[in-house]
């Protein structure tokens, strides 16, 4: 099996047909190698989202593969790929989504549900555990901060364990500082303290110090892939991020 929890491979995503067809990602060959923190990062438009929606299987491309932990989404029936995204995959959004009724470990159990399985109190604690939020578990929505909100939402996308949590602007709706306790619990996910299993992240944002939190940024431009940073600093991304704004500026298209 390959280091990656995530591969796409000449990957494209295509939208309308004959003469009003475009392409607006891709061919992308781009893999997410397992225990990493990965942020994506290009200017609006570029493609991002859509490339972390075909990577966790919510849309599916118009052509190429999709290799999640060593299996091809492209090769399984509609039924089968939302079985495997429900258990191999977890999906964290800008907004927080959280059902206002029920209260944080009702929410967090909810994928548990969805998948069929009545779900163990134990794992469900894990999980709000991991977010730092144990203490909450009986609170309902409005009565925890944004920060807290956004933590249940990634306890939510951790309950099944999955491969692969994606995150399209996670700390897009939060402050300064609640963002940052957000990213380090994204980084403790994949960097493990305390020996529990690592995971692997792979988020979108906007944001040069956001995206300074990962351990590799992969820029897109027009759909296409722009390069890479290892080991990020802001100012690093920052400058990246301006070189593609500019006219005239390259488009790699090769692979990461
Ligand atoms: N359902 C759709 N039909 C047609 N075009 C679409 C559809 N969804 C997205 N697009 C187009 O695909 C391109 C990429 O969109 P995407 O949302 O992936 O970009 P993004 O980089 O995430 O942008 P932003 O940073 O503004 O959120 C855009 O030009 C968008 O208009």
């Amino acid at each position: 099996m390959s280091d990656d929890a995530v591969r796409l491979e000449a990957l494209t995503k295509r939208y309308g047909s004959g003469r009003t067809e475009v392409t607006v990602l891709g061919p992308v060959d781009v893999g997410f190698s397992r225990s990493s923190l990965t942020a994506v990062m290009g200017p609006s438009g570029s493609g991002k989202s859509t490339l972390l929606q075909c990577a966790a299987g919510l849309d599916g491309p118009s052509s190429g593969r999709v290799v999640l932990d060593g299996t091809d989404l492209t090769s399984l029936s509609e039924t089968e790929r939302t079985r495997l995204r429900r258990t191999a995959t977890g999906f964290v959004f800008q907004a927080y989504n959280l059902l206002p009724s029920l209260t944080a470990e009702q929410n967090v159990a909810l994928p548990l549900r969805l998948a069929g399985r009545r779900p163990p109190r134990a794992e469900v604690r894990r999980a709000l555990e991991q977010v730092g939020l144990a203490d909450r578990a009986g609170s309902r929505p409005h009565h925890l901060s944004g920060g807290q909100q956004q933590r249940v939402a990634v306890a939510r996308a951790l309950v099944t364990r999955p491969a692969v949590l994606f995150a399209d602007e996670p700390t897009g709706a939060l402050d300064l500082t609640t963002g940052r306790e957000l990213l380090h619990v994204l980084r403790d996910l994949v960097h493990s303290p305390g020996g529990r299993k690592p995971g692997t992240v792979v988020m979108v944002t906007h944001d040069p110090q956001v995206a300074a939190f990962a351990d590799r940024v992969v820029f897109l431009a027009d759909g296409l892939l722009a390069g890479e940073l290892r080991s990020p600093t802001p100012q690093a991304v920052a400058e990246r991020m301006t070189a593609l704004g500019r006219p005239g500026a390259e488009t790699a298209g090769a692979r990461c």
